[in-house]
């Protein structure tokens, strides 16, 4: 299967933070350009010395009026927003229905380039939850890595190992499986009991013992769920988490950062979309100053908790 390098530039290895005084995160001693998502995530944990993942979810009627009418408004409202908040983040998470919806695929495209080219050491984890048989789910997994060039994508396990197969392949690619959804409906199934334990249980188990073999998957568990989340820690040892649902869901970030990191004191993309994309301005900011304040309150208000 294609790797990274026949498709993009060579990786830069993740720049050292400046503030010591602020260090929450495992720092390591040598700078290896990483070849994999997961060495990826590794370094851009500790170079920004951050587990925030800011969503990109572009709502065209939140944004600013200086948008209104541009054809390209998506990408630019985008671009601000990475701009103002790459070094605070440890991955960027576009989520595809906001660009399909609207027809700007080609936005979503140029804001992968551009993350890509400029930002290369930040991990792009597409979010478009998909799954379907096996010879779909290889179009999907090309669409993801090869048309976006993610380095992650996230996909649905209902439909078993075969459907989650043709992403694996992907072997420098991570795949993050939905476990514990962070929306209420979530526990419609996912609570449901099998031979004993709630079915989300059974996903985390079996991706973490037999899907996992390139060590490249990762599990989603939302931070509406911290019990659920402490759980799932404990089934997957230090496999990465994508934990949706601080900010606009309402999700505690101490109760998340206690109940999903790693004893190493990482281990996590705990994600915030529309509280910082359409975060209110405070006097005299304009709408990218405010999310990077948001951003940074949110960062350090994980990091408070990882000590
Ligand atoms: O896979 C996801 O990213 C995801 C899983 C989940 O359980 N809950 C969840 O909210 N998400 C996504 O995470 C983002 C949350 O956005 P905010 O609620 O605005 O922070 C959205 O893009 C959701 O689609």
């Amino acid at each position: 299967m294609t790797g990274y390098n026949a498709h993009f530039a060579p990786r830069e290895p993740a720049g050292p933070a400046t503030s010591a005084s602020t260090d929450r995160l495992p720092r390591t001693g040598t700078t290896v350009t990483p070849t994999t998502f997961s060495d990826k995530l590794s370094a851009a944990w500790t170079a920004h010395q951050s587990l925030l993942c800011v969503g990109l979810d572009p709502d065209i009627s939140k944004f600013p009026g200086d948008f209104k009418g541009k054809s390209d408004a998506i990408f630019c409202f985008s671009k601000a927003i990475i701009d103002a908040t790459a070094d605070l983040a440890c991955a960027f998470k576009p989520q595809i229905a906001y660009f399909a919806a609207l027809r700007a695929e080609e936005q979503l495209e140029a804001i992968c380039e551009y993350l890509r080219n400029t930002y290369p050491h930040i991990p792009i984890v597409l979010d478009a939850k998909r799954g379907d048989i096996g010879a779909t789910a290889e179009q999907y997994a090309r669409e993801a890595f090869e048309r976006y060039g993610a380095d992650a994508v996230t996909v649905n396990p209902y439909m078993g190992f075969d459907s989650v197969a043709p992403y694996l392949e992907w072997k420098d690619r991570g795949v993050i499986i939905l476990c514990r959804t962070s929306n209420p409906g979530g526990s419609d199934l996912q609570f449901l009991q099998v031979d004993g334990k709630p079915l989300y249980q059974h996903v985390a188990r079996l991706v973490a013992e037999k899907w996992n073999t390139s060590g490249q998957c990762g599990l989603v568990v939302g931070a509406t769920f911290p019990q659920e989340l402490a759980e799932v820690r404990r089934i997957v040892g230090d496999m990465p988490l994508l934990v949706p649902g601080i900010g606009a869901q309402g999700g505690d970030v101490a109760a998340t950062v206690v109940a999903g990191k790693t004893a190493g004191g990482a281990g996590m993309m705990i994600n915030s979309s529309r509280a910082i994309l359409y975060a209110a301005p405070q006097a005299g900011e304009e709408f990218a100053q405010a999310a990077r304040r948001v951003a940074q309150e949110t960062r350090d208000a994980i990091n408070q908790h990882l000590a």
